[in-house]
């Protein structure tokens, strides 16, 4: 295995373009990666996540972060959506046309029956109002990815799937208690599994051969989109925390 073929680590060191017009060396998304480290770290130690591993999260908490990443994902298959329509290749087409019918009829009827195990129905899920941090998150993505290119659809998707296979693999390697929790353990092997992690490699992957040979003016654009996202990754758990609903 090839270091970008794992996500869970940072690809080749990055070194940023001189001022000759040299281009830097080594893969995009060592950049992007080395850019976030604090983020990520951030992540990995906030409670919300700390408390899961541990098994000692109250369900409450869990519950609201389950109903807002029902939410969550509505708008997240409607980046695949426009990862097929701004890709020029009909493999790269087919791949987000594939990724967004598994994700809306498999993964989200799969979100529906674990959400049934702390007690929250259909009806309640599919009611949920997005709470302010939400609706930011959705509508940045959606935004970024309707204005821009294949390029800013990628690089605002891919914190969600490479910190995801990330924190779900460090756990699982570093923590591995957290599969002795009857519920909690189901969340962790999902994100800890073969097929997601080959997902935030293929993520990875297409991310690279996109930024290669573009001018730093763009690359600057296309990170700014993944600081961005991963910055609402961190408010994401830090906002299921906090059950941090409208209060007004
Ligand atoms: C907020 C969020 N970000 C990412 C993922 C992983 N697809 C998720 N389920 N929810």
């Amino acid at each position: 295995m090839t270091k970008i073929d794992q996500p869970n680590q940072a690809p080749a060191a990055w070194t940023p373009a001189d001022n000759k017009g040299n281009p830097g060396q080594g893969k995009f998304t060592a950049r992007l990666h080395q850019s976030v480290q604090a983020v990520w770290a951030g992540c990995h130690e906030h409670p919300f996540l700390t408390e899961l591993r541990s098994g000692s999260l109250s369900l409450d908490r869990f519950a609201f972060y389950m109903k807002q990443d029902y939410v969550f994902l509505k708008d997240y298959v409607k980046m695949f959506a426009l990862g097929s329509l701004k890709a020029w290749d009909l493999e790269t087409m087919g791949k987000f046309a594939d990724l967004l019918q598994q994700t809306l009829n498999v993964e989200m009827e799969l979100h529906r029956q674990y959400a049934e195990k702390f007690g929250i129905t259909r009806d309640e899920l599919e009611s949920t109002e997005p709470a302010p941090v939400t609706l930011a998150y959705t509508k940045y993505m959606l935004d970024a990815g309707a204005q821009g290119t294949l390029g800013d659809v990628v690089a605002s998707l891919l914190p969600c799937m490479w910190s995801y296979s990330e924190i779900g693999s460090e756990a699982v390697r570093l923590h591995p208690e957290c599969l002795k929790h009857e519920l909690y353990r189901e969340w962790f092997m999902m994100y800890n599994s073969d097929e997601f992690r080959s997902l935030a490699d293929w993520c990875v992957q297409l991310m690279d051969q996109l930024a290669e040979g573009l001018p730093e003016r763009e690359l600057a654009r296309l990170e700014e989109r993944f600081v961005t996202t991963s910055r609402f990754e961190y408010m994401f758990w830090d906002m299921a925390y906090r059950k941090a609903a409208w209060d007004i």
